[in-house]
Order: C-alpha cells, then structure tokens, then sequence
C-alpha cells in the first residue's frame, strides 16, 4: 500500500513539475496580453461538459453577455487563456482585423485538429486544409451558382404554402407557436434535402413507409452530430438510446454511395453521348458530382463526395434554422422595422408571387437577417493555429500596442460573439439595427460594416460556401411571411422586451449556438 502511494506521490509531483513549467512558459510566451487562468482547456470535452460553467472555468467567459467586459476592462482585444490542470494555453481574440488576416491565409493558419472530429462521413471541404481543402473547395464551389439559387427560391416557395397549409395555420386570424424553432428548423431541412440532394420531404410528415424513413433518416442525423462526433462507435452498437442514431448514419452513408455510384454512370453514360459532363442537374448533389467527375485525375472519391454532401447537410440546416428564428424574434421585438420591412416588400413585389430576381431588390430583409446572425453567430467561434510562429498586428489587439507573437501550434479563437459585437466596428453593438448593413445617400454618414470583417459567415478564401444559400433562403421566407402575416412577441405580465430577450433568446453554445424555444404570434394580414 505504502509503494503504491509513493507511486502516487511521485507522479503527482512530476505532473505538477511539468504543469508548472508549461504555465511558467505560456505566461513567458503571451506577456503582451492579459491572461485569464482556468481548471482545464475549456475547447476540449472536459472543459465543455465535464467541468460545470463558472467563474472557475473560462469556458463561461467565451460565454454569453460577459465578452465586451471581458476585453474592455483589459483593454486588450486579445486574452490568453491558461488552463491549470489539463490542456494547453490558447487565444482568444475579437479583434476582426487580426481575424481577417488570419484567414486570409488559409496555408498558414491552419484549422487545428480537434475540428477534424467533423470528418463523420470522409474528408471534406470544411475540416481539411492546404493543399487538399484547395481541391475540395474547387470541385464544391461550383455547386453553388444561380442555378442553385434560383432552385432555393422555388423550394422556399413550395414549403411555404404548404406549411401554411396546415392544421395549425388554418385557425381564424391568429396563430400561436410555442416553439417556431421547430417551423424554421423544418424549413431548412426541406430546403437542404430538396436543393442538396434532390430528396423531396413535404411539410406534413408522409404516410408513404418509404419517404418517412428518408425524412426520419434526414432528421436523426442532422440533429444528433454531437454524438456522432464525440462518443466511441461502438457504443452506437451496444446503447439502446444510441442504436437508432447510429442506424440512422448508416443508412445515410448508404444512401449517399449508391446514389454517387448512380450518378457517376449517368454521367459517364452522357459523356459518350454527347462528349460533356452534364451540368445541367439543379441540385448541389448533381453539381458536385459532376464537378468532381469533370477534374480528370484530380476528382474526388466517393467517400470525399459524401463527406462533402454530409457536411452541407450539418453546415446548412441547424445554422439556417436559428437564424432565421433569431430575425423573426427581432423583428417581433421591433414592429416599427417590421412595418418598414413590409412598406419595402410590398413596393418591391406589389400584388405578385416574389420571383427569384426580386432577391437582389430586397436587400433590406437580408440586412435583417445580417443583424440578427451579427448579435446570435451560429458559428460563435473559429479556430485556427499557425504553421509557423507568426506576428499578428492590429488595432488593440494587446494591452501594450505590441505585435502579437503566436508560436507555431498555438491554438488561437477567433471569438466571433466578441467580433460581431465590438464597438470599433458596430456602434451600439448590442441593438439591433438592420439599417447600419444600409449604403446612406449621405455622403458624412459612417459606411456599413465591411464585409471582410464581419466573421458570422468567416471571410477570405474560406468564407462560407452556403452564404448566399442561406440568404436567399432566408429572404424568401421571410417576404412570404410577413407579407401575409404579423408577428409578435407574447410578454408575461410587467415582462419588458429586453425582460423577453434575457429569458428567451439567451443561448446554449453547442456545435453552434442555439437560443432557447421561441414562442412567437402570428397574426394574419387583412389584404386591402
Ligand atoms: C446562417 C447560415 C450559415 C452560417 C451563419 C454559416 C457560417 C459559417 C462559418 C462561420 C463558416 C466558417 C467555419 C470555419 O472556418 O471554421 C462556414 C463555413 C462553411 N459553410 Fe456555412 N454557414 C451558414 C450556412 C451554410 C449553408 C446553408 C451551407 C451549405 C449548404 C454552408 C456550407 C459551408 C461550407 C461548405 C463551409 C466551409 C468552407 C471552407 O472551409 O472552404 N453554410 N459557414
């Protein structure tokens, strides 16, 4: 007994010794910027969910509502981040200059491995890098063109009649969700299923054996990532409260090799047709492969093709879904730019269905949904670490002016809550104001934000490939909407509107971040 407890003791004293010397070396390292001490690496598993949120762990400063004092009062845009017990030192960063620099280099700032986790179905386009995220983002790019969106716009169009359709609008005048989470959230998957892979879900779940199990497929796996990323794969075999999940993956994975194995010999089946690999298929599904067959010696395998397509199905539907929640939440919460909104509708649309070439005129519902994804990012955060020590230099972005040195394999977070609501960059960052996305006819007034440094989609190279999906989605349901209805909170007694925000849209940061159910009313409009 007695051995074992020396063995104890003197592993103990040797991780402390090693401990001590890696902090003694991430204070030496990050000297230019505040530091913040915390239990473990609040990124990793026993940051996030082992250790409980507090002022003992950091985790709940990457948090909400506690950014802006975080940096203001250490007047530092940039803050290291020292783990104790488990993990190493890392950034934190809101600053959008230092973040456009970073990735504007995408060989250089490298995604850090723990993002490969999201690699469920083969190598893709979001967790790789240089030189093969070059490939993949050549052969995905495409995929999304005018055609893609045009196809959006007309999907949005059929989903929305037929959820309006249902026994829960038809009621006299006046709807009330308790959740419109679940409205948009279906929304985006028929969108996803429809323009992504040509698989057509309706609104109403179908009694058709065959498509209910597609639909419930689509729905298990696109809402249970985080499992399917972090817990072992033989536990999706052994768990009944896991077995469905894990059925459900690989059903999916099936699907999408037989249907690119299909695909691939219809397109090999037109090139001896007519000599050219068809590009005339609407939905990314078609695109992608045929991208993909059109790079001769350089396309992909069909684990990488559905890799990709899985990744859109992640990347394109929670993201959407909460977005759009988040708008409508806001222009409940602001009827007089609800009521602006509609003015601009109505003298874009008149008395016509809205047509995709309507998008490019409705710019002010866009900058709506702008400003809500700027005050609740979906990706609330972006890592990435250097391949080489690098100098970053920014406005800021260290409490002495200096330039910051960020040693190779650091990783740093770009914190993009932080980002999108910094002062420098968003006046009144805390309120919701679509007009600042506006271009003024006054030439003294302030330009709107710049692009390259609005992070909610990322900039540079590697900015979001399903930005304009989501927006023309996004637009679209929105001008249905409120064209036809009124939307309105539903405060509890002496409840204010902000009261309202902090109970309901206070957000858990997941995978993405995700507010609570918001219950929203909906008022029929009484045409003229
Ligand atoms: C409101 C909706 C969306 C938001 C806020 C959003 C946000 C983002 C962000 C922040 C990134 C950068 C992630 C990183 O570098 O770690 C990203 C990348 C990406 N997004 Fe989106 N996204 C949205 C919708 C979509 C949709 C609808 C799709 C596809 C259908 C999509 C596909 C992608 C892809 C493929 C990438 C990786 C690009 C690359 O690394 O080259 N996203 N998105």
């Amino acid at each position: 007994m007695a051995s074992l407890w020396s063995t104890v003791l003197l592993w103990g004293a040797a991780y402390a010794i090693w401990r001590s010397y890696k902090i003694f070396t991430a204070l030496k390292t990050f000297k230019q910027v505040p530091k913040l001490y915390c239990v473990v690496d609040p990124l990793s598993i026993l940051g996030g969910f082992v250790v409980p949120r507090g002022w003992w762990n950091p985790g709940s400063y990457i948090t909400w509502g506690k950014t802006d004092a975080l940096y203001a009062r250490r007047n530092s845009e940039t803050i290291a981040l020292i783990p104790i017990f488990v993990g190493d030192a890392m950034l934190l960063s809101s600053s959008p200059e230092a973040s456009k620099d970073i990735l504007n280099e995408p060989a250089v700032w490298l995604k850090p491995k723990r993002i490969m986790t999201l690699d469920l179905m083969g190598e893709n386009v979001v967790t790789c890098n240089p030189p093969t995220w070059r490939k993949h983002r050549k052969i995905a790019a495409p995929a999304f063109d005018n055609q893609t969106f045009a196809n959006v716009w007309e999907v949005v169009i059929r989903a929305y009649y037929q959820m309006i359709a249902t026994s829960d609008w038809k009621s006299e005048g006046q709807v009330f969700f308790t959740s419109f989470n679940g409205v948009t959230t279906r929304l985006a998957l028929l969108v996803i299923a429809a323009c992504g892979f040509n698989i057509q879900i309706d609104w109403e779940k179908d009694k058709a054996a065959t498509t209910n199990l597609i639909d419930e497929t689509v729905v298990t796996v696109s809402s249970h990532l985080l499992e399917r990323a972090f817990v072992p794969r033989w536990l999706f075999a052994v768990l009944p409260a896991l077995k469905p999940i894990g059925k459900a993956y690989e059903r999916f994975e099936k699907f999408l090799h037989d249907e690119i194995v299909a695909k691939k010999i219809e397109l090999a089946r037109d090139i001896k047709l007519d000599g050219a690999v068809s590009n005339t298929n609407k939905n990314v599904f078609g695109r992608f492969v045929a991208a993909s067959e059109r790079e001769a010696g350089q396309s992909l395998d069909t684990s990488q093709i559905a890799g990709n397509l899985f990744i859109f199905l992640f990347a394109g539907h929670e993201t959407t879904a909460h977005s759009l929640v988040v708008t409508l939440a806001f222009l409940a919460s602001y009827p007089e730019e609800q009521e602006r909104i509609l003015n601009h509708i109505h003298s874009v649309i008149g008395d016509s269905e809205p047509v995709y070439e309507h998008y490019s005129a409705l710019v002010p519902v866009l900058h709506c949904f702008y400003e809500a994804i700027r005050l609740y990012p979906p990706g609330w955060l972006t890592m990435r670490e250097p391949a080489t020590d690098e100098a970053l230099q920014a406005p800021h972005l260290t409490a002495t002016g200096e330039d910051l040195v960020v040693p190779k394999g650091t990783v740093i977070v770009l914190d993009t809550i932080g980002a999108c609501r910094n002062p420098r960059h968003f006046p009144n960052p805390d309120a919701f104001v679509p007009t600042r996305w506006a271009v003024s006819e006054d030439p003294a007034a302030p330009l709107p934000p710049s692009m390259d440094t609005f992070l909610a989609f990322s900039s540079g190279p590697r900015t979001c490939l399903g930005k304009k999906f989501a927006s023309v989605e996004a637009v679209c349901f929105l001008t249905l909407l409120l064209r036809d209805w009124k939307v309105e909170l539903k405060l509890e007694e002496g409840e204010t509107v902000d009261d309202w925000h902090k109970r309901i849209l206070y957000p858990k940061l997941e995978m993405t971040l995700i507010t609570g159910d918001v219950p929203l009313l909906f008022t029929r409009r009484v045409k003229e």
